[in-house]
C-alpha cells in the first residue's frame, strides 16, 4: 500500500519502520509547519493516512483527509469528543472510511475486552471501590491517556455503580472526598515508559488487577499498519474490535 503518514514524531517513525518491513511505501509525510504538503499531488497515489500528531492538531487534520475521502487510520489521542464522533460517523455513512483507536497494541485491546467482563461482574460487589492507573513517557500531552479514557468509560459502561470519573493527585489514597460514583485515576509521568495501564478493584481484604505494559512502541505502530491493510477491504467506522474480531 501507499501510505501518508501525518505526524513524524516517535509514533510516526515506529510506523514508517512497521509498515516498511511489511512491504508498503510511505509516499507522504506531513510534519508541523508542512501544512502545504495536503496540496500534494501525491495524495491521488495514498491508499491510506495514518494520523499520529497529538490534542491540539489531530482534530483538522482528521476532517481535511476524511472530507479528501483518503482511508484515514487516526491513534492521536486527547481529542475526541462523542460530538466529534458522530460528526466523523455521519461522513463514514456517506462513504468515508475512519479507523480511531486509543491504543492499536492487541494487547491493550484484550485488556479491553477483560475491563468490561471485569466491570460487569463488579456491579454487585459494593465491597469492592475501582481505581485506573496509568505511567508514560514526561512528553506526553494529554492526562489521563486515551487508554484510560477508554478504560473509564467501559468501566461505567459495563459497571452500574459508576457514572463518572475524576483524575486525583498521585499521592492522594484518600478517596473518601470523591462521590462514591466517581473512580479515581492517577496519571504518572516518568522517563521514557511506553505505556502501563492498571485497573483495580480493592476491597479490605483483597485486590484484584489486569494492567498492561508495553515494552516498545512496535506493538502500537503494528497494530496501526494492520488497521491501514484493514481498510483495503472495510470501510465506514471502523476499531481494533472490528481487526481483531473481539
Ligand atoms: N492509539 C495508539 O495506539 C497510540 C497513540 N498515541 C498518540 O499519538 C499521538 C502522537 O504521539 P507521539 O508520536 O508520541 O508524539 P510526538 O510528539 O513524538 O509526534 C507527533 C508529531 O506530530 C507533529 N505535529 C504536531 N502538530 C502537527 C500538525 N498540525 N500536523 C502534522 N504534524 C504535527 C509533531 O511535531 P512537533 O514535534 O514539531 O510538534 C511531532 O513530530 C499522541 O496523541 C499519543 O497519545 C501514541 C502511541 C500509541
Ligand atoms: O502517548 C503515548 O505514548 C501513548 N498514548 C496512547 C494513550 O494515550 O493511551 C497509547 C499508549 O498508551 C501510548
Amino acid at each position: 500500500m501507499n501510505i501518508a503518514l501525518i505526524g513524524y514524531g516517535r509514533m510516526g517513525h515506529a510506523i514508517e519502520k512497521i509498515a516498511l518491513s511489511r512491504g508498503h511505501k510511505i509516499v507522504l509525510t506531513i510534519d508541523k509547519g508542512e501544512d502545504d504538503k495536503f496540496k500534494s499531488p501525491i495524495w491521488k497515489e495514498v491508499d491510506a493516512a495514518i494520523e499520529f500528531t497529538g490534542p491540539s492538531s489531530a482534530e483538522s487534520n482528521c476532517r481535511q483527509i476524511l472530507n479528501m475521502g483518503i482511508p484515514l487510520v487516526c491513534g492521536s489521542t486527547g481529542f475526541m469528543t462523542p460530538e466529534l464522533m458522530s460528526e466523523f460517523m455521519i461522513l463514514c455513512k456517506k462513504g468515508a472510511t475512519f479507523f480511531y483507536a486509543t491504543n492499536f497494541s492487541v494487547g491493550v485491546n484484550i485488556l479491553f475486552a477483560l475491563n468490561q467482563r471485569l466491570a460487569s461482574l463488579m456491579t454487585h460487589q459494593d465491597e469492592y471501590k475501582a481505581q485506573v492507573e496509568e505511567t508514560h513517557h514526561i512528553h506526553k500531552l494529554d492526562k489521563p491517556s486515551g487508554t484510560a479514557v477508554t478504560l473509564l468509560s467501559d468501566l461505567i459502561k459495563f459497571n452500574h455503580r459508576y457514572k463518572d470519573w475524576s483524575l486525583v493527585d498521585n499521592t492522594d489514597n484518600d478517596f473518601n472526598k470523591l462521590s462514591i460514583d466517581t473512580i479515581p485515576v492517577k496519571a504518572y509521568r516518568e522517563g521514557e515508559v511506553f505505556g502501563i495501564h492498571q485497573v483495580s478493584y480493592t476491597s479490605s481484604v483483597d485486590t484484584i488487577s489486569i494492567r498492561h505494559e508495553a515494552f516498545s512502541r512496535d506493538g502500537f505502530a503494528t497494530g496501526a499498519v494492520l488497521a491501514a491493510e484493514y481498510t483495503k477491504d472495510n470501510n465506514g467506522l471502523l476499531t481494533m474490535a472490528d481487526l481483531l474480531g473481539i
